[in-house]
């Protein structure tokens, strides 16, 4: 591994720990699986993009979407952060961590009308509409409402992302964002509508992003329609930028924060923009790790299976995008090292965790599966009936439980019988 990526797991006197806190005592006091965050480390995180863009107009909207947790959007709204919501859930979820409406941009290709209402009634600071449909629905409800929608037209300039399919989100077969060609008109029609104030311009063209080059091919053709628009007189204030920048889980190597920022800079400077990003994974993937027990080890004739006690229905990114995720063993043992596949109880062969991994291991054994703060929890289920797993967040030596573990009777709760 030539990342720093595990931090801020590390090992002291042979046991893995997140801060001072060694993930045996997480294990013995919370149980397994369980989601383990490093408060500082997401701090960070934050201050790292905080500051690439201090001394300018700004606005860091988390993507919600990343990990959606109360205490971690608490954390991050204390820090002065925005937030990128795509549901009225997402919005509630802001609203009850003490998020401020002002700083809350609502993305997402289809948004329903209660949702849109809640919005204006909270008075969020930007709506990015995704398609011409979109945006007559709006200013139909912000006249229905008596309000004003603040917006912004997310625009697909068709660059390729360079990242997995699943999560490529700029391509003209995408279904995000109005094609950058069609755009223009859009904004003399929305300029037209007097329930839309028309704000700005956005743009996100996908996740775990590994390279500048498709992030500046993607703000030039920006730029050029934020030219032409100014000359047709509709000036824009902001320009939202979206997420995307990618992590290290294994071996990556990232641009960071401060060279992505850079690099964008570079490209706005003489303008009068100010800059919106919306960054999710890169604020929290590496601050987490899911922390599982070996329940037992099985071989089959040219294979050996570890078998854990988290599942693809609480780490969904394996079995969905062939994801990579680095493990490791929380008190690693001396001998000879065994390739193992780390499986689930789960009952789909795509249920696995990590293939291939070389371990020495015994069952009951605890395993870290590092760059689990972003799209973990927030992706899990209740597949196979298994009740959502306990978060926990390490501050310095302190745990806190930031979610409680789903009891067996939670999981049918909301279940009717026929009468
Ligand atoms: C509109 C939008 N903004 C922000 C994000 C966050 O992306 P990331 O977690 O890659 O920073 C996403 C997810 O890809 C998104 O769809
Ligand atoms: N869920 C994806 C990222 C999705 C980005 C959302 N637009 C992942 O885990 O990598």
């Amino acid at each position: 591994m030539n990342c720093n990526h595990a931090e801020p797991f590390t090992y002291h006197n042979g046991q893995l720990h997140v801060e001072q806190v060694a993930l045996t005592a997480i294990a013995a006091e919370f149980d397994t699986p369980c989601y383990v965050y490093s408060r500082a480390a997401i701090e960070q995180q934050w201050l790292a993009f905080d500051s690439a863009l201090a001394g300018q107009p700004r606005l860091i909207c988390f993507a919600v979407k990343a990990n959606s947790n109360l205490a971690v959007l608490n954390l991050l709204a204390r820090l002065g952060a925005g937030f990128d919501i795509v549901s009225v859930g997402e919005l509630e979820r802001v609203l009850a961590a003490g998020g401020n409406p002002q700083r809350i941009v609502f993305s997402g290709v289809g948004k329903r009308e209660d949702e849109l209402r809640r919005a204006l009634e909270v008075g969020i600071r930007c709506f990015n509409v995704e398609s011409a449909a979109e945006l007559d629905q709006l200013a139909a409800v912000a006249a229905r409402c008596g309000k004003i929608a603040p917006i912004a037209l997310r625009v697909n300039p068709d660059v390729d992302a360079g990242t997995h399919p699943y999560i490529a989100t700029g391509l003209a077969q995408s279904k995000f964002g109005i094609d950058i060609a069609s755009a223009e008109q859009l904004y003399h029609h929305a300029a037209a509508l007097p329930q839309l104030s028309v704000c700005g311009i956005d743009c996100h063209i996908g996740s775990q992003l590994m390279d500048l080059t498709p992030f500046i091919a993607a703000l030039t053709r920006v730029l050029l329609l934020v030219d032409r628009l100014s000359a047709a007189g509709i000036a824009l204030r902001h320009l939202d930028f979206g997420g995307g920048l990618g992590v290290c889980y294994t071996t990556e190597h990232p641009p960071t924060p401060a060279e992505y920022v850079a690099a964008l800079q570079y490209q706005l400077r003489g303008r009068d923009l100010e800059l919106m990003l919306e960054p999710g994974r890169a604020i929290v993937a590496t601050a987490g790790a899911l922390l599982t027990r070996v329940e037992l080890l099985k071989s089959t004739p040219g294979h050996h299976f570890a078998v854990v006690d988290a599942a693809m229905n609480d780490l969904l990114r394996p079995a969905l995008y062939h994801a990579v995720q680095d493990i490791l063993p929380v008190t690693p043992r001396s001998g000879q090292p065994i390739s193992y596949d780390i499986v689930g109880p789960v009952c789909e062969s795509g249920d696995f965790l990590g293939k291939h991994r070389a371990f020495v291991l015994q069952a009951g054994d605890l395993l870290a599966i590092l760059g689990s703060g972003a799209y973990g929890f927030s992706m899990s289920s209740n597949y196979n009936s298994r009740p959502r797993v306990a978060e926990v967040m390490v501050d310095g030596d302190q745990v806190h439980l930031i979610r409680r573990r789903e009891t067996i009777a939670d999981l049918f709760a909301h279940e009717l019988l026929l009468p």
